[in-house]
């Protein structure tokens, strides 16, 4: 049946009849992106579930989407915050969590105008492509000593090198030691803890006693990183008290930074949330996008074919792939963008809250309410995209649609005013992993595993990632 729910007298959006106590609970299942677009196609592109006490909208439609990040964006860009975050003050500093104030603005200017401006790119181009040649380094050396290449992880250890040489202008872990492992853990922890179903978001009154033992576990990890920046910026400081360097990068503008108007300064507790929401919201998502790609190029051999045909054109073997030959790889940027259709990594994208009553195609979202949108339904919706479960980036060519928040048809990173600050980073980042790895290599599935049967199952969290980590052979290309 379908219920349209009411509450203080406003008609909420239709959605499955809530069960006392724990209301549509049990309805997420472990795959709630999946769950959520069938019930969405039994109710409406536009739903309400109760989750134990918290209502929750949730959003599966292009058209859905618009009327929250474009139309109302302005009382929509709150953020509804899980337990998990409220750890060591992070989600009071951070701007991921904040609500859109003035110290969300001067975090989002500061990062807009220092870290991903073109020009800043520009100068940490040479120090990012230098990483990547290791990546290459490390995969020869794989193949040679005859092991399976394990994409995720290796992609992973990369892209945390890649936003470290953008922001600290150092590296943070070592592609050959296993403790750069340690820091995937932690990274990978607190999106674990993060995308938990957790009773104490539900039923906030059991908030302090932490059943599961999310906030626990979740502290351990975020004060690990803290630790880990502060080691980061004490070095820097000590540094720069001795006169011994002078980086001029994105962590010396930040020390010294004065923001303007309200003349407060970034301190301590700023700095590190604000690398830890760096670190946590970048290398997760843009590394698992690579594996991703990987595994659906593997999946689909022609396709594979034809991104590295179109390298091999463009570029041929003779020197590397460098980020400014993106733009000269349409077909390898259709693989990506199809990619993140499938396969966007943030399936919920981050989970809002209506700041104040909201009217949407005549329901009203009252106050208070959570507001999730499900790109992964987006992705797959059958009256935006034709074959819509099959990869084919050829879907793209001729098309202009793309992922920087105006077509909503697209939206893996979001739109409006909370749109991934990271973008312009994590386009460079995913295109130049990907390019780099199909020019130098050719890939196999493991002996025995034939392209239809690859593993595609996903499991769920604030990040969609793959079930079985993807492994895969490399096989030295005609360069090298
Ligand atoms: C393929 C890679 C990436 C994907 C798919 C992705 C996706 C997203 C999404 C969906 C959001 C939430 C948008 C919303 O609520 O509407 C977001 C926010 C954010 N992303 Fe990304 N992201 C990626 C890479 C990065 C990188 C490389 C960085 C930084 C180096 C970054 C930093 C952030 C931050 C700080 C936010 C919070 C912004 C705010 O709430 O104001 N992301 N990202």
């Amino acid at each position: 049946t379908k219920k349209s729910s009411k509450s203080g007298g406003h008609q909420l959006p239709p959605g499955p009849t809530p069960l006392p106590v724990v209301g549509n609970l049990f309805e997420l299942g472990d795959k709630p992106h999946r769950s959520l677009a069938r019930l969405a196609k039994l109710y409406s592109p536009v739903m309400t579930l109760r989750l134990g006490q918290v209502t929750t909208v949730f959003v599966s439609s292009p058209e859905m989407a618009g009327e929250i990040l474009q139309k109302n964006d302005a009382v929509l860009s709150s953020r509804w915050i899980p337990e998990a975050v409220r750890v060591l003050a992070h989600s009071e500093a951070s701007m991921v969590w904040l609500p859109p104030c003035q110290q969300w603005r001067n975090l989002r200017r500061i990062c807009k105008t220092q870290l991903f401006t073109t020009q800043r790119l520009d100068s940490y181009q040479s120090l990012r492509s230098q990483k990547v040649q290791e990546l290459m380094q490390y995969i020869s050396d794989s193949t040679s000593k005859g092991l399976l290449v394990h994409v995720g992880r290796v992609a992973f250890s990369t892209t945390l090198n890649l936003i470290s040489r953008t922001v600290f202008s150092v590296d943070l872990v070592d592609l050959y030691a296993e403790s750069s492992q340690e820091f995937k853990q932690v990274v990978e922890g607190i999106t674990e803890e993060a995308g938990r179903a957790n009773l104490s978001d539900y039923f906030p009154l059991l908030a302090k006693l932490d059943l599961q033992g999310i906030r626990r576990r979740s502290t351990k990890y975020f004060k690990r990183l803290h630790d880990i920046f502060d080691e980061h910026i004490d070095r820097r400081l000590h540094r720069e008290r001795d006169g011994t360097t002078a980086r001029n990068d994105f962590l010396d503008e930040l020390l010294e930074h004065q923001v303007q108007g309200d003349g407060t300064k970034f301190d301590r507790q700023a700095l590190k949330s604000l690398f830890s929401d760096i670190f946590v919201a970048g290398s997760d998502t843009s590394s698992r996008t690579v594996e991703w790609a990987m595994a659906e190029l593997l999946r689909n051999p022609r396709t594979m074919a034809k991104v590295r045909e179109e390298i091999a054109r463009v570029i041929g073997f003779a020197r590397a792939v460098e980020e400014a030959d993106i733009g000269s790889l349409p077909y390898l940027q259709a693989t990506v963008k199809e990619t993140l259709r499938l396969h966007p990594t943030v399936p919920l994208l981050l989970p809002r809250l209506a700041e104040a009553t909201v009217e949407l195609h005549g329901y009203e979202i009252p106050e208070g309410t959570r507001v999730l949108i499900n790109v992964w339904a987006i992705g797959r919706d059958s009256s935006a995209w034709t074959e819509p479960e099959e990869f084919l980036p050829e879907r793209f060519l001729n098309r202009e649609v793309d992922f920087r928040g105006r077509d909503m048809e697209l939206i893996p990173f979001g739109a409006g005013r909370r749109i991934c600050p990271g973008l312009p980073l994590a386009y460079r980042m995913v295109h130049l992993m990907l390019a780099s790895m199909l020019q130098r290599f050719e890939w196999r599935l493991p002996e025995g595993v034939e392209p239809r049967d690859l593993d595609m199952e996903e499991k769920f969290g604030l990040t969609l990632i793959m079930a079985s980590p993807l492994k895969a052979m490399a096989i030295p290309a005609e360069c090298c």
